[in-house]
């Protein structure tokens, strides 16, 4: 059945594309020539799962459990994703928010693989060269970042990369995406945090970052290399940019090339879904509310122009609409006449024509807002005067503390149902256990972009879109508010449960190539007939067998 090519039993052993451990029968060992080499105990695919999950469970330290799982994705892929598959739930964390930000912060000593390519601002003139050397050739989707604002934590330069790792991991293990079509990329433009650069341990280029103008030069030169060496349709996902170079980079690219940035866009679609889910609850309009945004970056601008729009969808004009948002930044309430400060660009749509209100308590006295969204990551800005006038002023106060990770959020769930006397709808942005809390047990549902991006990633690539217009955002976050149930409202989770998220990026997969199809910005000929089962079919088999009939084809070519 299986032959010995020129390539090694031993190799096979180690690659992780074809490797099955103790899997391998006793017939595939003695073909390969690894009889021997492994203990003669032949174990199901679930077996070594379970023990994989005992060996996890057993690890003390969450960054040796994110080593483990790195560890076991580079010896055996297809165990890797199984065991997310079956417990997500408890493995999820360790390779996704809040780990990934620990594994941000001890980068030099996480490192052990070559898991992310690196491109460096010192490569100008031949980006392209180093991504061929990324050892896969058909690559669809691209998470990258450049360091310049890491999770909750600031600028940390090339110490970020674990973030598109960590993306690009869910690509696989919730939208299904075939792994060797992910490529996760670190560009390394320098560092202007002193602290981080100046760590004997940092691993990047020792120098500053160029000027706006040399920073682009390079992103575009980045750009272009992708489109020549993997197609114009091969998706740019921007991750964990610095909010000036990111907003600049989505208007520039985003009717040019396949991208998004989901810090802004992706951010924004589940958020929605999220409010939804609260409106359903407390059984009111969107145009009932009023929304204050502790923050006024990518991912607050990403919600305000989502809810924009969505507030006027309802009827309401453009200035109605904007006086119903109200953004606070780190000089106070955002309004036109700031005496000593500039606007920025992206901030001007939402800024009001009123006296500028300093304090968060005071914008919340004034503004009387029915829902507070924090993405500003400053830990605790949700007081408990913030939260005991949110509940005051409200039946059922809507509070999302949404910043990454933990120890960055605005409150924590019981600071928000503790001083809302269990009044409020709250998510975080990070996972958190189910809260006991004047005798009862409320779940915490987890606002974040998992829901949505690995979703939007598949469905982009299964049907080759070309870009990825609003409405793309709009049809994710209507599919994920679809699928929460009653009972979900009834026990006041906002998005559907954690276990739902791989059938979550399913029919968001399958939502977004029908609309890509209607609106002719699928570029895959022909029309397929039945969506679902072209969607199925483009899925990652998490199944050994899978691996050897691509082996087989390999070597019968
Ligand atoms: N749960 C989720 O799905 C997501 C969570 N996030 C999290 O949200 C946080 C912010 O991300 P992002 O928007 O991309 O980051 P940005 O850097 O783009 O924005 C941060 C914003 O916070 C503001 N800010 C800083 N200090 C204060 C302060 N003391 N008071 C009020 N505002 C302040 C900044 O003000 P200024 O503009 O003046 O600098 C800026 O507007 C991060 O922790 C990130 O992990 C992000 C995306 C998705
Ligand atoms: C979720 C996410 O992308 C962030 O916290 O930056
Ligand atoms: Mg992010």
């Amino acid at each position: 059945m299986y032959v010995q090519g020129e390539i090694s039993g031993l190799m096979r052993l180690q690659d992780k594309f074809f490797n099955k451990d103790t899997a391998f029968t006793i017939e595939e060992r003695q073909l390969l020539g690894i009889h021997g080499l492994l203990p003669p105990v032949v174990r199901t695919m679930e077996e070594q799962v379970e023990l994989c999950l005992t060996q996890f469970l057993n690890i003390d330290e969450d960054l040796s459990r994110y080593t483990y799982m790195i560890r076991l994705a580079a010896r055996n892929e297809r165990l890797f994703y199984k065991l997310l598959a079956m417990h997500g739930d408890k493995c999820l964390p360790y390779v996704y928010t809040p780990t990934v930000g620990l594994a941000c912060l001890h980068a030099p000593y996480v490192f052990q693989l070559p898991v992310v390519l690196f491109i460096t601002i010192e490569d100008k003139g031949h980006v392209y060269n180093v991504l061929k050397n990324w050892p896969q050739a058909d690559v669809r989707a691209i998470c990258v970042t450049d360091g310049g604002r890491i999770m909750g934590f600031g600028e940390l330069g090339i110490h970020g990369y674990p973030i598109p790792k960590g993306k690009v991991t869910l690509y696989t293990a919730l939208g299904g995406v075939r792994p060797h079509y992910c490529l996760p990329i670190c560009l390394d433009v320098g560092c202007n945090n002193s602290k981080v650069r100046e760590d004997p341990l940092y691993m990047g280029l020792k120098r500053k970052r160029p000027s706006p103008a040399e920073y682009d030069e390079f992103v575009d030169e980045f750009m272009e290399a992708v489109v020549s060496r993997y197609g114009p349709n091969c998706l740019v996902h921007f991750e964990d940019i610095g909010n000036a170079d990111a907003f600049r980079l989505l208007t520039k690219y985003r009717f040019k090339y396949t991208m998004f940035n989901d810090d802004i866009q992706g951010a924004g679609a589940v958020t929605l879904a999220a409010i939804a889910s609260a409106l359903s609850i407390s059984n009111t309009k969107l145009q009932n509310h009023r929304f204050l945004f502790q923050g006024a970056g990518e991912a607050a601008l990403g919600i305000a122009n989502l809810l924009f729009v969505a507030l006027k969808t309802e009827g309401l004009n453009d200035n109605e609409a904007r006086s119903r948002i109200w953004l606070r930044d780190s000089k106070g309430l955002v309004v036109y006449n700031r005496p000593q400060s500039h606007l920025e660009e992206y901030k001007m749509t939402f800024a009001q024509n009123r006296a500028p209100i300093e304090k968060l308590e005071d914008c919340v006295r004034e503004f009387k807002p029915t829902v507070l969204i924090g993405v500003s990551a400053q830990h605790d800005a949700f007081t408990r005067e913030v939260l005991e006038l949110m509940a005051l002023y409200n039946k059922r106060p809507i509070i999302f503390a949404m910043s990454n990770p933990p120890s960055k959020a605005e409150c924590t769930a019981e600071a928000a149902y503790t001083h809302t006397r269990g009044k409020c709808l709250f998510a975080s942005g990070s996972p958190s256990p189910p809260l006991e809390y004047a005798g009862e047990t409320y779940h915490i549902t987890q606002v974040n972009s998992l829901y949505g991006f690995p979703g939007i990633v598949m469905g982009a690539i299964c049907c080759c879109i070309s870009h990825l217009t609003p409405a793309v955002f709009i049809v994710a976050s209507h599919t994920i508010s679809s699928l929460c149930t009653d009972d979900d409202h009834h026990q006041c989770r906002l998005l559907p449960s954690l276990n739902k998220v791989t059938l979550c990026a399913f029919e968001i997969a399958c939502n977004v190539v029908e609309y890509a199809y209607k609106s002719n910005l699928a570029k895959r000929k022909p029309h397929p007939t039945d969506i679902r089962a072209f969607v199925k079919h483009q899925m990652y088999d998490l199944n050994y067998e899978a691996a050897i009939k691509t082996w087989l084809q390999e070597y019968e070519k």
